[in-house]
């Protein structure tokens, strides 16, 4: 089985517990339900911030710890106040070291926020907004475009923005209406493998109209102006700031090199 497979199934569990615990209505009590949402793609396409979506993730199955100590607040805070225009905030927990908590402590900052996670079910997207986020991730990868289209249309109903997570050029059949943030993963989800190259191809593919944003593996200033030529309008940087010891600084010293 590989991890993608493997981080499904452990989904469908933790889903099926957390409805037991939780209803959908009680998750809509919560006060971060109604609050108005921030639209990810007026910030990306807003000249005046760096299109960056910062991404706060203490560990990953490909990396393992990257930040043991980071604070979730003091981290996005800085990357809020040094132009990122947008954060993503990892809430799985098995694999990635998040939690719905680290989301929640986030949402002091006042910039779209994602919710990165596995979602497959409708109760997720509910919980993502009950947490206080603004966008929520699809990824082709684990979806048929069926279940995207069902999805997305879903976080439509509740104001939130989604983000189309691909890989392959297989899946571009699941682009659809509903998916205005086309996102391409530079990392194959299944091997780790990281090909800027592949990326910048598929690109091409992706069409007008949708905000194409670059994922993974991002780690200099020339790898975002060779997006940028390419016509990205986001770039998803989580491990490039998370591996130093002062992820905020490493932000802003980022930012004035690509300025
Ligand atoms: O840390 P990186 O290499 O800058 O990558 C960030 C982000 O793209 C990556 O964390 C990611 C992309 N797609 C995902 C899906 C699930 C979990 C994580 C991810």
């Amino acid at each position: 089985m590989n991890i993608l497979d493997k981080i499904i199934a452990y989904k469908r569990k933790e889903v099926a517990g957390r409805k037991a615990v939780t209803s959908m209505a009680d998750l809509e009590k919560s006060p971060a339900f109604a609050r108005p949402v921030l639209s990810l793609k007026q910030f990306l396409l807003d000249d005046s911030k760096t299109g960056i979506i910062a991404e706060f993730k203490r560990q990953s199955p490909s990396k393992g710890v990257i930040n043991g100590e980071a604070d979730v607040v003091a981290v996005t805070t800085a990357y809020a106040q040094n132009g990122a225009s947008g954060l993503s905030v990892l809430t799985d927990a098995g694999f990635f070291g998040g939690s719905t908590e680290d989301l929640v402590k986030a949402r002091v900052n006042q910039i779209p926020i994602l919710r990165k996670d596995f979602i497959i079910d409708e109760y997720q997207i509910v919980e993502a907004k009950a947490m206080g986020a603004d966008v929520i991730l699809l990824i082709a990868a684990c979806l048929t475009p069926a279940d995207v289209k069902r999805l997305a249309a879903f976080a439509q109903s509740l104001q939130l923005e989604v983000l189309l997570e691909l890989h392959g050029e297989e899946e571009l059949e699941h682009i659809c209406e509903e998916t205005v943030l086309v996102g391409i993963n530079n990392r194959n989800l299944k091997t780790f493998a990281v090909d800027i190259e592949r990326s910048l191809a598929m690109a091409l593919r992706i069409p007008a109209g949708k905000v194409k944003i670059a994922e993974s593996g991002i780690s200099s200033v020339e790898n975002i102006r060779l997006f940028r030529d390419h016509g990205f309008r986001g770039f998803l940087i989580g491990e490039n700031f998370m591996k130093e010891p002062n992820p905020g600084l490493a932000f802003e010293q980022f930012v004035k090199a690509i300025q």
